[in-house]
C-alpha cells in the first residue's frame, strides 16, 4: 500500500534531509532532530525534540512515532509515549519525546536520526451503547488469567 502524504519542512529544518526509508521495504522513515547544536540527555531525563516537519495525512491514516531499536539497545534511549500518535488533522510540528533509560548521558546532534515514523490505517468506530454484552469463555478474565508462565 502506497500513500501520498503532504509534508512541509519548517524553517528550522530546511537543511535537514526529508524523512526517507532506509531500506527497500522499511516500514518507517527516520525522523531527524531539528535542534541547534547538541543536547545532552542525562540518564532518567526526557526531552521533547523537534523534527522540523509537519504533515497532512489522509483522514483515514495516522502516523506512529516509534523508537529506533539501535538507540534502545545500545544506549537505552527510547520514545517515552511509544507509539506516539500523530492525528490526521494535526498540522503542527511533529515532535519526539525521547527518554534516556540508560546509565550514560546521550548526546543528540542536529540531524541525529532519533526515532522512526510509521504511517498506518485507522479504524474509527461508532459506539452503540447496550445494557449487556454477550458471554464468552474468557469473560472478564484478563491480566494473566490464563497463567503467566
Ligand atoms: O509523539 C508524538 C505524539 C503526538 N504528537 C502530536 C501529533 C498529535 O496529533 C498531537 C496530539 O497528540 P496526543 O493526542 O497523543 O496528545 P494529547 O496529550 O492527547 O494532546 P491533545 O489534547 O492535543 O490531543 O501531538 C507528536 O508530534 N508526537
Ligand atoms: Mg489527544
Amino acid at each position: 500500500m502506497s500513500v501520498t502524504v503532504l509534508l512541509r519542512r519548517l524553517d528550522h529544518g530546511k537543511d535537514l534531509p526529508l524523512p526517507s526509508y532506509q531500506s527497500e521495504h522499511a516500514a518507517g522513515v527516520d525522523l531527524c532532530a531539528a535542534i541547534d547544536g547538541a543536547i545532552v540527555l542525562e540518564p532518567g531525563k526526557r526531552v521533547l525534540v523537534p523534527t522540523g516537519i509537519a504533515i497532512a495525512l489522509p483522514f483515514d491514516m495516522e502516523a506512529q512515532v516509534r523508537p529506533r531499536s539501535g538507540l534502545a539497545a545500545k544506549h537505552g534511549v527510547t520514545v517515552l509515549n511509544t507509539p506516539g500518535t500523530v492525528d490526521a488533522d494535526y498540522r503542527g510540528e511533529i515532535k519526539v519525546i525521547l527518554v534516556n533509560l540508560g546509565e550514560e548521558p546521550f548526546e543528540i546532534q542536529r540531524g541525529t536520526r532519533i526515532a522512526q515514523m510509521v504511517v498506518a490505517p485507522v479504524t474509527r468506530v461508532a459506539f452503540v451503547e447496550v445494557a449487556d454484552l454477550d458471554e464468552t469463555a474468557r469473560g472478564a478474565g484478563g491480566f494473566g488469567s490464563t497463567g503467566l508462565g
